[in-house]
């Protein structure tokens, strides 16, 4: 980390595969934002979250994310950058054959955490901050959706994050249940510094937790967006 800065991107574009994605990209992430990333369907959210956590390359422009420079970041980098964020994706789902404890610990294993009396301390830790210590045993077919998700964000904190990036976390889940995401959520932010990211399509919600709020559209990324 450079001061409180935890992401910076300068003039960075962004490709998948030869198409370019958005262009000449500036954004600026402190310790402790949160920040809603929007824009319509294929619109570059996922693309730029990507570049963020190592699995897009950057050629063009400056990048930095948690103190690593994102233009010289090589394979062997990228699980290290990994565990200096918290990624709670649609794609990053739970283990359906193991259970809560067992996901935890798998991740903790994966990366590199070695002793099981802080593996189990590290498990319960992240569960309480979640709300769910009570749920160690259960498979995930035995939890709601919002459970799930917690136990998601719960898995994302473990190696301590400077950042969580959020790709639409609520997506399936009803009104509520969303909202008590965004409030634990920001809770986490307020109490340990974390940073978020939280792309949505979920205008409400938005409203209902305003914040600074960043949007892809026509190729690019722009800042202080407001929504009717
Ligand atoms: N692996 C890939 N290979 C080639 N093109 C891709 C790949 N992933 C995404 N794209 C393209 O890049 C563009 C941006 O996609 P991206 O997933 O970043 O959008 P998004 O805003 O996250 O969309 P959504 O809201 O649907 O998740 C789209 O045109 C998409 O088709």
């Amino acid at each position: 980390m450079i001061g409180n800065s935890i992401i910076k991107l300068t003039g960075v574009d962004i490709f998948q595969q030869k198409h370019l994605v958005l262009s000449n990209v500036d954004l600026h992430i402190d310790k402790g934002d949160f920040v809603w990333l929007i824009g319509q369907t294929g619109s570059g959210k996922s693309s730029l979250l990507k570049v963020i956590y190592g699995d897009l390359h950057i050629n063009t422009g400056m990048g930095h994310a948690c103190g690593y420079d994102l233009n010289k970041l090589a394979d062997r980098d990228v699980p290290f950058l990994r565990r200096k964020l918290g990624i709670v994706f649609q794609d990053f789902q739970l283990l359906t054959d193991r259970t809560v404890e067992q996901n935890l610990h798998f991740v903790m294993r994966a990366t590199g955490w070695k002793d099981p009396k802080l593996i189990n301390e590290r498990a319960l830790d992240v569960l309480e901050k979640v709300g769910l210590r009570s749920k160690l045993k259960k498979m995930p077919h035995e939890l709601s959706g919002g459970e799930q998700q917690r136990v998601v964000i719960a898995r994302a904190l473990l190696n301590d994050p400077e950042i969580i990036l959020a790709d639409e976390p609520t997506g399936n889940l009803d009104p509520d249940t969303s909202e008590e995401i965004v409030m634990l959520l920001k809770q986490i932010g307020q109490q340990m510094g974390t940073a978020i990211i939280m792309a949505t399509h979920d205008y409400h919600i938005i409203r209902t937790f305003p914040s600074r709020i960043i949007k892809c559209e026509n190729g690019k990324v722009l800042e202080d967006v407001t929504i009717a």
